[in-house]
């Protein structure tokens, strides 16, 4: 701080002074190096219900409650935007210390906000903001616990009870753990029961699709980034994944779908054990369990050079095989009471039943969404049902076709030796142009698979297991909306 006066401000009127500091801050105090008030405002005196006359000459501890102007004025440390609590309110206190020939004097303090209304004002903003906020991170905290246990995962068949076995064994191992299945198989729902029975369990369980963020995004979403890192980048920086998922599980599904920049990215993480934010210096330890899951060939992408091999090794610590259901056909009739059942509470239903015939059908499809596309069905017969019972014209159209189809196929196989080999795809009755026979099935396939995901088309590109970009294409070139 400078030693000498700034020429202008001899210029100014000894009487304007007072007149400035209370437009400059309209409450101020200064106190002396042992904490005495030298100089105290009307604005402050009103505020805290004293005078002007009663206040000065005292120690500022017995005027202002809870005050650290005399630490500041002792220690020569300044406090900004400090936390006071004044008359039962959070006021807001900047303290400066005063210097003379390089030694501190005293402290000057303001409180922010011009009057009690002003404060009061603020204070309804700030509350409003303070209660949002609270809410928010009830929420988050909330979403970030597992909701699903063991208990949840439904099935009697071995295979499943194998990969349940399993899961349920490794728990509580920090290895990585990877779990393999088609879309739909419940891997989601194995990742947060091997987290719900981890010793992890009260720490976050967060989940992120890498195959639904834009490259571009993903390694921000995962590792966070500093203050003004890009262009858009929020103020203040954002916390990733990794750090909010500290101390719990990080379920990172359709990893086969991570670019391999960032696969490398994400090995070195698991090895240092520590992130870096974008734009950041400083390396945060994380202390994080990874489970990752994808419906892809990882050893067949390590092959082809889609996927690093030693990231492979690292996630492929523990391997768990879901099944797809057309594998476990005997779990059908207990999953569909089951999800009937959880359907029932969210319809504010009760004891609505499956038809013979209906099992029977649901026993002969294939699935190809597995117990997702399972759930699809149920729901969408719960809407149409009259009664309690689900008839056979409650199922969605294409289950009916495609039994028709599977019939139609099988007698031109009987009656035709040399017929292809069966296909879901009805057979046109006249011989179109090739392009044209490929074009239509192709939009069928595409309306077929958003019909099983209730038009979630990432969901539905999944299924059909072709690209993002290839998928929106093919939409546009079909006109499917
Ligand atoms: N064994 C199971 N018992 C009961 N419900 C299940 C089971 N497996 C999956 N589900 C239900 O099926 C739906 C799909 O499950 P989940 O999202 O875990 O599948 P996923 O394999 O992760 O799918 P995707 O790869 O498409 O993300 C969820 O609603 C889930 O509750």
């Amino acid at each position: 701080m400078g030693r000498t006066v700034n020429q202008g401000f001899e210029r100014i009127p000894y009487s304007w002074h007072e007149q400035i500091i209370n437009l400059l801050a309209e409450r101020v105090v200064i106190v002396d190096r042992d904490g005495m008030i030298l100089y105290i405002n009307k604005g402050y005196c009103d505020f805290i219900g004293t005078t002007v006359d009663q206040a000065l000459g005292r120690d500022v501890q017995d005027v202002i409650a809870n005050s650290r102007m005399h630490i500041v004025a002792k220690t020569g440390e300044k406090e900004l935007a400090a936390l006071q609590p004044i008359n039962g309110s959070e006021m807001i206190a900047n303290r400066f210390p005063l210097f003379e020939n390089g030694e501190v004097v005293g402290a000057l303090g303001t409180v922010m906000f011009r009057s009690p209304e002003e404060w009061r004002m603020y204070k309804s903003k700030i509350q409003h903001l303070v209660e949002e906020l609270k809410y928010y991170q009830t929420k988050v905290q909330r979403d970030m616990k597992s909701k699903y246990s063991f208990h949840d995962l439904i099935g009697n068949s071995s295979t499943f009870l194998a990969a349940k076995k399993l899961a349920e064994r490794i728990s509580d191992s920090q290895s990585s753990v990877l779990l393999i299945g088609e879309s739909g198989t419940g891997k989601e729902l194995f990742a947060q029961a091997i987290h719900d029975n981890s010793v992890r369990c009260s720490s976050p369980f967060v989940a992120i699709n890498c195959a639904s963020i834009p490259e571009h995004l993903l390694e921000s979403e995962l590792y966070g980034y500093e203050d003004g890192a890009f262009t858009g980048a929020k103020k203040g920086g954002k916390m990733g994944q990794f750090e909010l998922a500290n101390e719990g599980t990080l379920f990172l599904d359709e990893i086969g779908d991570m670019p391999l920049p960032m696969q490398s990215k994400l090995l070195r993480v698991l090895q240092e054990k520590e992130v870096q934010r974008i734009g950041g210096h400083k390396s945060i330890p994380v202390d994080v369990r990874v489970i990752a899951a994808t419906h892809r060939d990882l050893e067949k992408m390590v092959e082809d050079g889609e996927f690093r091999q030693d990231l492979f090794y690292r996630l492929n610590v523990i391997k768990i095989d879901i099944p797809p259901l057309r594998k476990r056909k005997e779990d059908i009739p207990l999953i569909s009471i089951s999800l009937l059942k959880k359907l029932e509470k969210r319809f504010f239903r009760k004891g609505i039943e499956l038809s013979d015939e209906v099992m029977e059908k649901l026993m002969e499809h294939k699935w190809p969404g597995n117990i997702r596309e399972l759930e699809n069905v149920l729901e969408r017969c719960i809407n149409v049902i009259d009664g309690n019972t689900i008839q056979l014209d409650h199922l969605p159209l294409y289950l009916h076709e495609q039994q028709r189809e599977r019939k139609m196929q099988t007698q031109s196989i009987s009656n035709d030796n040399d017929a292809v080999s069966p296909t879901s795809i009805p057979l046109p009755l006249s011989v179109k142009p090739l392009k044209e026979t490929v074009a239509l099935a192709e939009k069928q396939a595409i309306q077929h698979a958003l019909a099983l995901t209730k038009g979630n088309k990432l969901e539905a590109a999944k299924l059909l297991e072709i690209g993002k970009t290839s998928f929106y294409e093919k939409c546009k070139l079909y006109e499917i909306k």
